[in-house]
C-alpha cells in the first residue's frame, strides 16, 4: 500500500515495452516517491516486469489485471485501488497496424481505435472525476509522433493517435480549472515488442484486395525504409521512461513532449508550412526517391538535429 507522501501511479499495458520500463523506473525511484500500480490484461505475462522490478515488487510496485477495452475490467481495477485514489494515470496500452488500407479488415481497424483511442478515453472517464473532485492529478498519454504527423501506410494507427491528441488537447483546457494536468508523450520509433509484432504481422498478412502496384510500394519502398528508420532513429523504452519521469517531475509539465530530437525535424515540417504541402511532398520524395539511400537521409536528419551542418555552413573551414 502507498505510504504517506507517496504519489500513486497507475499504468496500463505493463507486460512489455514502454509501460514496463516506466513502471520499473518509477517503482525503483531512489527517494521512493511513487507507489506504482502496474496493470496488464493478462497477469500470466507478469514475469518480465516482476524480474525487472527486483526488490521493488511488493513494496513500491503492485500488479492488477486491467483490459482497457472492457468497461467492467476498468471499473473493477480502479475500484480496487484504496479510496480510488490515483495521482498519476499513465495511458500506455496500445497496438499498431500497418499496410495498405484496402487490404486491412474493418475489424483490425476497429481494434486499433478500441485500444488506442477508446481504451484511453475509458480510463480517463473512470479516473478523471476523482481527480477533479480532489483538485489534483496528472493524466499522461503515451501518444506518438504519429499523433502529430501522419506516416504513409500507417493511416489507421496515425488516425487513432490523432484522435487521442484531439480529445486530450480539448480536455486539457477544462482540466486546468480543476488543477488537473494533461501531458502527451510523443515518441518516434522505439525498440519494443511493438516493432516485432508489426514486422511479424506484415510477413503473415496477404492484404487481399490490394492492387499489385500498391503492394509493391508497400513491400519494396515502405518496409525497408521503416526498418532503416527503426534502426537509425529508434529509442529504447528506458529513454521514453526517462522522458516521462521528467514530465511527471516538472513543476509545470508541458502538454506536448516529443521524445526524440532526431525525429523532431520530421514533425517540424508540418509547422513550417501550414498548407501541408511541404510535409506531403517531402515524405513522398523521401519514400520514392531516397528510399534506397534512406541511411543518407537519416544522417542528414541527425546532422540537422545536432546542429553540425549549421555550424559547418557558418564556418566552412
Ligand atoms: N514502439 C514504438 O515504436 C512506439 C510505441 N508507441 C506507443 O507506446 C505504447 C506502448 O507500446 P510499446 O511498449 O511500444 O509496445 P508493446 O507491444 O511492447 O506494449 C504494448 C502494451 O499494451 C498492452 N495492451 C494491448 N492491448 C491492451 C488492452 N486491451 N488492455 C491492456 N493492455 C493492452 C500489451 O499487452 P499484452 O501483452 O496483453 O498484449 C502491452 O503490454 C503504445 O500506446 C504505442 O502506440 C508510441 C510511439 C512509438
Ligand atoms: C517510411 C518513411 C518514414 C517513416 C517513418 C516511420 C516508420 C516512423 C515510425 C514511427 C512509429 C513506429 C511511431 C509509433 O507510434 C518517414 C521518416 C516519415 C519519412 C518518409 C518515409
Amino acid at each position: 500500500m502507498a505510504t504517506e507522501g507517496q504519489r500513486v501511479v497507475l499504468i496500463t499495458g505493463c507486460s512489455s515495452g514502454i509501460g514496463l520500463a516506466i513502471a520499473v523506473m518509477l517503482a525503483r525511484d531512489k527517494m521512493k516517491r511513487y507507489y506504482v500500480i502496474g496493470t496488464m490484461r493478462d497477469l500470466k505475462r507478469k514475469d518480465k516486469l516482476v524480474e525487472a522490478a527486483g526488490d521493488a515488487y511488493g513494496k513500491t510496485l503492485s500488479l492488477l489485471t486491467l483490459d482497457v477495452c472492457s468497461d467492467e475490467s476498468v471499473k473493477q481495477c480502479v475500484d480496487s485501488v484504496k479510496d480510488r485514489h490515483i495521482d498519476i494515470l499513465i495511458n500506455n496500452a496500445g497496438v499498431g497496424l500497418v499496410g495498405p488500407v484496402e487490404g486491412l479488415s474493418m475489424d483490425d481497424m476497429m481494434k486499433v481505435f478500441q485500444t488506442n483511442f477508446f481504451g484511453a478515453v475509458r480510463m480517463i472517464k473512470e479516473v478523471m472525476p476523482d481527480m477533479k473532485r480532489r483538485r489534483s492529478g496528472h493524466i499522461i498519454v503515451i501518444s506518438s509522433a504519429m499523433g502529430l504527423q501522419g506516416v504513409v501506410f500507417n493511416d489507421v494507427y496515425a488516425a487513432s493517435k490523432f484522435a487521442i491528441e484531439g480529445f486530450c488537447e480539448s480536455l486539457a483546457i477544462q482540466l486546468l480549472k480543476f488543477n488537473v494536468t494533461m501531458s502527451m508523450i510523443e515518441p518516434g520509433p522505439v525498440h519494443t515488442e511493438f516493432e516485432m509484432k508489426m514486422f511479424a504481422d506484415v510477413s503473415k498478412k496477404e492484404y487481399v484486395g490490394t492492387d499489385p502496384e500498391t503492394l509493391h510500394h508497400f513491400r519494396t519502398c515502405y518496409l525497408p525504409s521503416a526498418a532503416n528508420i527503426f534502426q537509425g532513429l529508434g529509442q529504447t523504452p528506458e529513454d521514453i521512461a526517462k522522458c516521462t519521469k521528467k514530465v511527471i517531475e516538472s513543476p509545470q509539465p508541458p502538454f506536448r513532449n516529443l521524445t526524440n530530437p532526431l525525429y523532431t525535424p520530421i514533425v517540424a515540417l508540418k509547422y513550417a508550412d501550414e498548407t501541408g504541402s511541404l510535409s506531403v511532398h517531402t515524405f513522398y520524395y523521401m519514400l520514392y526517391n531516397l528510399g534506397g539511400v534512406m541511411h543518407v537521409s537519416l544522417s542528414i536528419l541527425k546532422c540537422l538535429s545536432c546542429g553540425c551542418l549549421r555550424r559547418r555552413a557558418i564556418s566552412p573551414t
